[in-house]
């Protein structure tokens, strides 16, 4: 496997894999699929089917990601946003369901309270043995705030720095309770050796929490941390305080830059970058053939609503980006007199912008079409490339491990979570269900190249992840001044 003419060397271990659960889709017409599932009543079944299959391809975990807020507006874009079941009870609810999943809930440190996130993030770590993790969202959306009270979104240092006494005061109850406190020594009437419980004591400018926590130490020590997002203040925080980093590069060389620079910083906070892991988002689109999975993404692409011509007006109340003015703009040409479905002419594109010409490339990757060619590009293709931006990567099972394995050799990134475009409803064939597919073509392409296990070798989420263990603080304490 080779990059820029490179020989790309051998890495040790595997791809980190988790699935990304929307369940009404990641694309924004993905529940319009004949078939797919679009009514989040029926969520819990769907949730169970998920959970299942990715664990039985041997996934490290499920994640959940969060939004505080919902609106009418989501429709179009995030319909997964607008009615879900809330992290921490969704991964209650699968702890039961499964065996060996890690479960990744999201949480906001500018909205919850460090001891709730504490407690439950504990409980269900002890429900699950050990599977637990935590996924810090800083929280920047004026309409989530206003559900909490808050007139104002507070400033990206204040959030930040609020972020880092909410993990350090969650790792400091996490180590209230020492190993062995609980003795149960019937004969002396002692249950607990109290030397071995610890308060917290924690005052900072944003938090504080006296502790100890009533929850037994998590059997992860600490479950896993993640924080997500790429700017300088997201890698600073994740350098300091999180066992993972989930961020969206944009390009191959941006995340291969992303991952020098964030493990440098991780180094320089005194930390073993061993520790420390980088995942990114992806939405693959599978099929047995390349060609089949072309198939799928034009479908797809039919799916998205957009103005059926120039200049109209938006009768769904589409969202801006989506209409031909935009289009026109993007790709530095008028479009007044063409239709959606018109073919691009070779002459029109050799007019396009840089940005006109990154989506012409895009509709090619995606969709093997090509200006002038037997497969031509659309306008529709190019707008739906415009305004859906998720990272979408089409083809077949090759193709994607090809993407995954590159990437990871490459040391862009340690691994992925998948989004799935599609979710088949509860009563229907999972034959067009995104997850599905990738479970079974993808997933043992990966571990035919060596990239991915074949079955779990431990029982929890830092096992899965090969973190190593985190010894309580209080026993490190001990141990210095012996
Ligand atoms: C992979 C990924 C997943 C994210 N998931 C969530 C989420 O579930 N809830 C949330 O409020 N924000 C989420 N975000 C948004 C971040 O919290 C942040 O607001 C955004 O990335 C912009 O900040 P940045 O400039 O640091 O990247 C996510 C971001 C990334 C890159």
């Amino acid at each position: 496997m080779t990059i820029n003419g490179q020989q790309l060397p051998p890495r040790e271990g595997h791809l980190v894999l988790g699935a990304t659960v929307r369940t009404l889709g990641a694309w924004p017409s993905g529940w319009r699929v004949p078939g797919a599932h679009g009514n989040p009543a029926d969520d819990p079944t769907i949730l169970r089917r998920t959970a299942l299959t990715a664990e039985a391809a041997g996934l490290d975990f499920l994640f959940f990601g969060d939004w505080l807020a919902t609106a009418a507006e989501f429709e179009h874009t995030d319909p997964y946003l607008l009615a879900r079941i809330e992290p921490f009870a969704a991964v209650s609810y699968l702890a039961a369901v499964t065996e060996r999943i890690g479960l990744v809930a999201t949480v906001s440190s500018a909205h919850a309270e460090p001891y709730t996130t504490a407690r439950s993030s504990a409980s269900i770590d002890v429900l699950s043995g050990g599977r637990v993790a935590l996924c810090v969202a800083t929280g920047a959306e004026a309409r989530s705030a206003s559900n909490f009270g808050w007139d104002t979104v507070h400033s990206d240092a204040d959030r930040f720095a609020a972020a880092g006494e909410f993990i350090d005061i969650l790792r400091g109850l996490w180590d209230s309770w020492e190993d062995g406190a609980f003795i149960a020594d019937a004969a002396s009437g002692r249950l607990i050796d109290g030397s071995k419980l610890h308060p917290l004591n924690y005052v900072g400018a944003y938090r504080a929490s006296a502790g100890p926590l009533n929850t037994v130490r998590p059997p992860q020590g600490h479950p896993p941390i993640a924080v997500v997002g790429g700017s300088v203040n997201a890698r600073r925080l994740a350098a300091r305080d999180a066992d993972l980093l989930f961020a969206s590069p944009r390009t191959f060389d941006e995340a291969v830059e992303q991952y020098v620079s964030s493990r440098q910083q991780v180094a320089r906070e005194g930390r073993s970058v061993r520790d420390f892991r980088i995942v990114t988002p992806i939405l693959p689109i599978v099929a047995e053939t390349r060609e089949a999975a072309w198939a799928i993404y034009d479908e797809l692409v039919a799916l998205v609503p957009l103005p059926d011509e120039p200049l109209s007006d938006v009768r769904l109340q589409l969202p801006s980006n989506r209409t031909f003015r935009t289009l026109a703009s993007v790709l530095g040409v008028p479009l007044t007199s063409v239709a959606l479905d018109d073919s691009v002419p070779t002459r029109v594109a050799a007019r396009f912008s840089s940005l006109g010409a990154q989506l012409v490339e895009a509709v090619r990757a995606r969709s093997g079409r090509v200006v002038g060619g037997e497969r031509p590009v659309t306008y529709r293709h190019l707008l739906v490339a415009h305004a859906v931006t998720a990272p979408v990567l089409v083809g077949s099972a090759a193709d994607v491990a090809d993407h995954f394995e590159t990437w990871f050799r490459a040391r862009a990134v340690d691994g992925f979570t998948v989004l799935s475009a599609v979710t088949s409803a509860v009563s229907s064939e999972t034959a067009i269900d995104s997850f599905e597919a990738f479970a079974t073509l993808v997933v043992p392409e990966l571990q035919r190249r060596g990239l991915f296990r074949t079955a779990y070798e431990g029982s929890t989420l830092r096992d899965h992840l090969a973190l190593p263990a985190v010894p309580n603080s209080h026993l490190r304490v001990q141990l210095q001044t012996l």
